[in-house]
């Protein structure tokens, strides 16, 4: 083996450029396919990932024929760390096709899936009960031609925030599960074994373990299971109070007072977050509301102005402006004349210029959080981007996921939300209070059940925990066990239902967003105080703060050179490295209290029969 340092450090440096231009072609590619899926752009995506793997497993060669370990520089060891992961070029060739291959057409399958429209004419049993079987046998004497034309964007994600009859709500939820989740139950197992076969050759006991390597700390597992044992006290009272209210819209028969919520009712299709029920439980109707979507629409926003409206609060904290190039290759609305991947997602063609978004952008409050969600990718891009090419990537992967959420913590405020005229007047009230920070719970509590369960059921799939006898029904005894929501019919292990969310077919991790949820307000916490606001944590606003954008920068201009501890003592100025709940707890405190003070005499969590009961009925 090679102990030359220095001929070690000529290979990265050749490393680094070539790098560069191998995944801008790539990711030129992948865009293709992204933004007009069709066959031909599909094969030339995964012939650029057969170039890009060629390329990976080349340099991966030569970065294992030297002894870096024994390097005295820091940063070449970290570099040649990351290099002599191979990831999944480690397959054989022939594997990796079938990899790859299986990943698209789940992915594929997800984007172009559509439903028939809901019909309540279809039959009704004798118990009155919807006979959603009537929909899926459109034989002549039901006289139902089902043609289906409802994609999930943004048809069913509208009608599954505004729909407030059971019935529809129930069907779009089922059928939604039989045209994306159910047919491709088959490849993501065999997706599975590939993935593990995938990781054991990379010295990791299965695909579980090579992606928690991505947080570079032993026992992040426990660390995020002590996360939620922290949290989910607050969770449940938040449940207690929303199921108190659905009760009252919709009856004990539709929604059990002392049972879990089911799960179509919560205004979003997979109950992951329940800002489109405020209007049901919002604590002080008549007051202040912070749902500012039909300001939005009165005042004409395009998709467009709701883009320039986010980068404004980015150069009002003197990070950077989006690139020309963005606004020229970006795609924000949904094209008419071709299917698309409309699930968000935020671009980086490896070149320091060519950053973009493809959303397809509603006009509605929720798309504005997700646009500065979006742009937060593209903002830390940009701050890392005279990194080294291996260190252009987030310190961990919730740290990209939390900045432009942290931005949106100030941009939601009320005062924030008056200062750009989408708020009348704003009262500085007790109840404007707590119905933000009830809005804002809807949101960022009621997500967090979700955002740990993704992966524990995946890390459980990975290895080997739960099999192909036990899929299904392990994913709805950790929706019914953490979240408290069942479903709102019965489920069989013919069903698929984690593969009707888009990071399961996508085979995108998912804890990185509980990780978010954490991290985002101890980020807001300190670029508060370097902003100097006083008061309570939820009524900060960072906006036009040139110091709380200076120490944003010093953070995320970092890359991924340091690890993510180390990012978080120079984001605390040395007061902690870790992951740290008392931020979320400490904004949200004062909901807390009044919560429990609303709960008195409610059950507060869940028996998990009642689910089961209610089902047969
Ligand atoms: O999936 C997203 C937003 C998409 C994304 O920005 O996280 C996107 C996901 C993705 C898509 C395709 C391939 C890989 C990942 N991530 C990025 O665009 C991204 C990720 C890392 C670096 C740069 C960009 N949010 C999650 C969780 C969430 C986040 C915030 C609010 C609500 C909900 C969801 O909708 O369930
Ligand atoms: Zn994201």
């Amino acid at each position: 083996t090679n102990t030359n340092e220095a001929e070690a450090i000529d290979f990265l440096g050749r490393y680094d450029r070539e790098a560069g231009q191998m995944c801008n072609k790539f990711m030129e590619a992948s865009w293709n396919y992204n933004t007009n899926v069709t066959d031909f752009n599909k094969r030339v995506m995964l012939q650029q990932q057969m170039i890009w793997s060629d390329f990976h497993r080349t340099k991966w060669n030569e970065a294992t024929n030297f002894a870096w370990k024994n390097f005295t520089t820091p940063t070449v060891r970290r570099m040649f760390s990351f290099l002599t992961v191979l990831g999944k070029a480690a397959l054989p060739r022939d594997k990796l096709k079938e990899l790859t291959g299986l990943l698209q057409e789940m992915k594929t399958t997800y984007s172009v899936a559509k439903i028939c429209r809901y019909d309540a004419r279809l039959r009704r049993l004798p118990s009155g009960d919807y006979d959603y079987d009537a929909e899926f046998e459109a034989d002549d004497d039901n006289q139902i031609g089902c043609i289906p034309t409802l994609p999930l964007e943004p048809h069913l994600t509208q009608m599954m925030a505004n729909s407030r009859d059971p019935d529809e709500l129930r069907y779009l939820w089922r059928a939604w599960r039989e045209a994306a989740g159910k047919p491709i139950r088959q490849k993501y197992l065999r997706f599975v074994e590939l993935s593990n076969e995938a990781a054991r050759l990379n010295g990791f006991s299965d695909a579980g373990e090579y992606w928690r390597s991505d947080y570079e700390i032993d026992g992040f597992r426990e660390e995020v299971e002590e996360l939620w044992q922290k949290l989910s006290p607050l969770y449940q009272q938040l449940h207690a109070y929303v199921r108190a209210k659905l009760v009252e819209k919709y009856g004990e028969e539709v929604v059990p007072r002392r049972g879990p919520i089911p799960a179509h009712l919560l205004g979003n299709m997979w109950a992951q977050t329940w800002t489109n029920v405020l209007d049901i439980t919002i604590p002080y109707p008549g007051r202040t509301s912070v749902d500012v979507t039909n300001a939005l629409r009165i005042q004409g926003y395009s998709p467009l102005a709701m883009f320039r409206l986010a980068e404004e609060f980015f150069t009002s904290l003197g990070l950077e402006p989006m690139p020309q190039t963005f606004w020229q290759r970006s795609m924000i609305q949904k094209p008419t004349d071709r299917e698309v991947v409309c699930h968000a997602s935020a671009w980086d063609f490896c070149n320091g210029r060519d950053y973009r978004i493809k959303q397809c952008t509603e006009v509605t409050m929720e798309h504005l959080v997700t646009t500065h969600h979006e742009m937060g990718h593209i903002q830390y891009d940009l701050l890392y981007r005279n990194q080294p090419f291996i260190f252009r990537d987030g310190a961990n992967p919730g740290f990209h996921e939390a900045v432009g959420d942290v931005l949106a913590l100030s941009a939601s405020t009320p005062r924030h939300l008056q200062s750009v005229g989408l708020l009348g007047n704003v009262d500085d009230s007790y109840e404007t209070d707590i119905n933000f920070l009830f809005a804002m719970a809807l949101d960022k509590i009621a997500f967090l059940p979700f955002g740990y369960l993704m992966d524990q059921w995946r890390w459980e799939v990975f290895s080997g925990d739960t099999t192909s006898s036990n899929l299904n029904n392990r994913w709805w005894e950790l929706r019914l066990g953490v979240q408290g929501v069942s479903p709102p019919v019965p489920r069989t292990e013919e069903d698929f239902d984690p593969g009707a969310k888009f990071h399961v077919p996508a085979n995108v991790p998912y804890v990185r967003y509980f990780v978010s949820f954490v991290v985002q307000f101890q980020f807001h916490a300190e670029l508060c105080k370097a902003a100097g606001h006083e008061g309570p944590l939820h009524r900060c606003d960072i906006y036009r703060s040139v110091k709380a954008g200076r120490l944003l920068r010093n953070v995320l201009s970092l890359g991924k050179s340091r690890p993510w501890t180390e990012a978080l003592s120079v984001l605390t100025s040395g007061r902690t490295n870790k992951l740290d709940v008392e931020p979320i707890l400490e904004y949200f405190g004062p909901l807390r209290t009044w919560l429990e003070s609303q709960n008195r005499g409610e059950l507060i969590g869940w028996r998990e029969n009642e689910a089961i009961v209610l089902q047969v009925t």
